[in-house]
């Protein structure tokens, strides 16, 4: 059996589209959505998650901002630029690329942003609120994840184990509350976890958000199993690739999401959607 792949790019296209509507809808009422990003330092990598996330704002006819700094910014800067945007009319969402610096501590940056602009769902409030069931910003890539399970028919995911592998605040926590809150049965294993695929094996969903490759082969997944690939890493040639040893893992799945194609472009997506919202609700 070969999986069937979750296409994070057409999937992407087609809630972009949508996104696209609702701001023209909002722009026309006098309320275009707007998106701040603020890069400090020259990290390589989050230069180039930087300009894809403004460029998918301008395809979705949204006003953005890209503020570069350097990297010897201070943080009390920083902190004072956040607390500028918090108070701007034009701007609803604020995005502080990750990682910073090291002299600047990124929890009181992420605190300083306006939970009402919050857009990537870092906030201690908008994790807050996930965690209890309230209205807040979801954190982009677990929602992403989320939005492609829903893409094959798993919005409820009662009577599923689903284990998430990694629980870090911005990708394993938030995704194991969301599947919870769609009635899954959630594991969550991270570097302590004794024996990982004892676990993986017993799973219909496994979420892989590690940071390291080949965290899951073909012997640890159940046969039919959903695998939902976040990992963003370089292979020995360079080539991005994810957690997930790919070509092992689609023998044996019933779905997986590809690096890249997969879950990356989702996590844009749902920056789309969290700052459609973020202007929606100013609007209102
Ligand atoms: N596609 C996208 O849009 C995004 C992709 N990413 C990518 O996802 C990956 C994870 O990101 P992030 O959560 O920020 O990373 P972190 O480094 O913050 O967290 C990694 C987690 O993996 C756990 N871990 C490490 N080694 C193992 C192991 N051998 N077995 C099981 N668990 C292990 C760690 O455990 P412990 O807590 O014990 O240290 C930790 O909880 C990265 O590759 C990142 O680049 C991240 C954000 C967005
Ligand atoms: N405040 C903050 N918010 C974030 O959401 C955030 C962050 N900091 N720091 C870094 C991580 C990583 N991240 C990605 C987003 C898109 C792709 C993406 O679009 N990937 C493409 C490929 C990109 C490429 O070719 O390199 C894909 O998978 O197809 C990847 C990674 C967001 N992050």
């Amino acid at each position: 059996m070969t999986a069937q792949l979750i296409d994070g790019n057409a999937l992407s296209a087609q809630v972009r589209a949508e996104v696209a509507q609702r701001a023209a809808a909002l722009t026309a009422r006098g309320h275009r959505p707007g998106l701040a990003v603020i890069l400090v330092g020259d990290n390589p990598a989050s230069a180039v998650y930087v300009r894809n996330k403004v460029k998918a704002c301008a395809d979705a006819g949204f006003h953005s901002v890209l503020e570069k700094y350097d990297a010897d910014l201070s943080e009390a800067a920083l902190l004072a630029r956040i607390d500028a945007l918090n108070k701007d009319p034009a701007i609803h969402g604020i995005l502080v690329q990750l990682p910073l610096p090291r002299h600047i501590d990124d929890h009181k940056v992420i605190e300083t942003i306006s939970p009402a602009k919050d857009v990537d769902g870092f906030h201690v409030a908008s994790a807050g609120a996930l965690m209890v069931g309230e209205v807040g910003f979801k954190a982009c890539t677990p929602y992403g994840c989320m939005k492609m399970l829903e893409s094959i028919g798993l919005k409820d995911l009662r009577g599923k184990h689903a284990v998430v592998i990694g629980r870090s605040n911005i990708v394993g926590k938030p995704m194991a509350m969301m599947l919870l809150q769609a009635n899954a049965t959630v594991t969550v294993c991270h570097s302590g976890t004794a024996d990982l695929g004892a676990f993986t094996r017993q799973a219909d969903v496994v979420v892989a958000a590690v940071g390291k490759r080949n965290v899951l082969t073909a012997d640890m997944v159940k046969p039919g199993a959903v695998v939902i690939d976040v990992g963003m890493n370089r292979n020995d040639e360079g080539k991005l690739c994810g957690d997930v040893d790919f070509a092992g893992v689609r023998e044996v799945a019933g779905w997986i999401t590809p690096v890249p194609g997969g879950v990356g472009p989702m996590t844009i997506t749902m920056l789309l959607v969290n700052t459609l919202e973020a202007a929606e609700r100013a609007a209102a």
